[in-house]
């Protein structure tokens, strides 16, 4: 059909939504704080989460700050049955580590796959996203009731005016560390922000191909920099309507080591490196620890060495860092819950985590409990060295 012979209605069904099935309505994130309230114990539970993390992430509070639990979140049962258990174990360990729940619900795939319990609740195409919604916010509504703060990423831009508020640690995963989107949105955010490194090994061309040991991590350190400043762009309000948003800046933000497809980046030198890179860019050396991803090449029992591996040299990593007594390496990422990749359909195993694969909470408590050791190690090598610095 040639141009001239349409008219501007043909036109305009050719122009416009060409690609798009259908559209459905979404629950305002209004109507959903409304029917889900957040109740002043609750509110206690995120601020304190909130304030606590960001006390370790800044280097005003000695511990060490442990993002534990499931890959993702499919079942609310199971996971409050896991936050009773960890919240318990929160309570005896305080001293030395600051816990929080990791509870995703939104996944990002390297191509296709379950996109997490927002977005297919019923794990079976149907995509009932306002359900999956109202799943998240009850669960995480029960969680602070039962004062263990939640831990988050943030991958759709729209869905933190729905549950950010119960939020007490955010990351930005390793493949969208690099958007511009995201890092706007955590300059939005109200609590402590992690980035991760890319996904990918870089290589420089300088002047022949070689291996840029750690070029993925700069894609983090710009992400610290980019959000840290104001912004200003297109979101949503609580009442659902498209708004133009100006954002102040997040500063309580770290990166996250994660490993990549070279392999694991958590050894000293690239901690060390790390810390270089921020220090370089002006900007604290704050770091957390991913146990899984790039560092455990996605073998779950490799979570449990590569969290030894951290204590064994905690004290040393403490005291050989450049000189601030306040830098931040104390900041490590866990996960637990025995699993592997499963189908609703397929039939589910309790306790089996649908994404990656994870070691159970009886598995992480060992785990845990070296971390602590590691903690007392580092204090008692800071201790030691002040004293020597004294002395001299
Ligand atoms: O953490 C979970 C996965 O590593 C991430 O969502 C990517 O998964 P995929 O590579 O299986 O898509
Ligand atoms: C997807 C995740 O990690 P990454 O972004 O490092 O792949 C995750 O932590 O669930």
């Amino acid at each position: 059909m040639s141009p001239q012979a349409i008219s501007i209605r043909d036109a305009m069904d050719l122009l416009d939504d060409r690609r798009v099935k259908c559209v459905r309505p979404l629950i305002p994130p209004q109507i959903l704080h409304e029917e889900l309230p957040l109740s002043l114990r609750g509110a206690q539970t995120v601020l304190d989460g909130r304030r606590q993390v960001e006390a370790v992430i800044k280097g005003d509070d000695d511990r060490l700050l442990v993002i534990v639990g499931p890959c993702s979140v499919h079942d609310p049962d199971q996971a409050i049955a896991y936050a009773k258990k960890l919240v318990e174990y929160a309570k005896e360990s305080e001293e030395d580590l600051m816990i929080v729940m990791r509870v995703y619900f939104e996944k990002p795939r390297t191509t296709v796959g379950w996109k997490g319990l927002i977005n297919d609740p019923d794990m079976n195409g149907t995509f009932q996203i306002n359900r999956g919604l109202k799943i998240a916010r009850r669960l995480l509504l029960e969680l602070t009731e039962l004062g263990i703060p939640a831990a988050g990423e943030f991958l759709d831009v729209i869905s933190p005016q729905y549950l950010a508020d119960l939020n007490s640690w955010g990351a930005i995963g390793a493949r969208t560390t690099e958007s511009q989107v995201h890092r706007e949105l955590a300059s939005a955010l109200s609590m402590s922000v992690g980035f991760k490194n890319g996904t990918r090994f870089h290589f420089a061309l300088v002047p022949v191909l070689i291996p840029a040991q750690d070029g993925s991590i700069d894609i983090a350190v710009d992400a610290i920099k980019a959000a840290g400043s104001g912004h200003t762009f297109l979101s949503v309000t609580k009442q659902g309507l498209s708004a133009i948003v100006e954002t102040e800046g997040n500063n309580s933000t770290h990166v996250i080591l994660r490993g990549s497809s070279k392999g694991p980046n958590y050894a000293q030198e690239h901690v060390i490196a790390a810390g270089e890179k921020l220090k370089k860019a002006g900007l604290p050396a704050r770091l957390m620890i991913d146990c899984s991803h790039g560092n455990s090449s996605k073998q779950h029992q490799k979570q449990i060495e590569v969290g030894r591996d951290i204590v064994s040299r905690s004290a040393r990593l403490w005291t050989e860092l450049p000189d601030d007594p306040r830098r931040d390496d104390r900041v490590q990422h866990q996960r637990g819950q025995a699993g592997r990749p499963a189908r609703r359909s397929l039939g589910l195993k309790y306790g089996v985590s649908i994404t990656d694969a994870c070691i159970s909470l009886e598995q992480t408590i060992p785990v845990l409990e070296e971390l602590r050791e590691g903690v007392r190690q580092r204090r008692a090598a800071v201790k030691a060295k002040r004293a020597d610095g004294e002395a001299a």
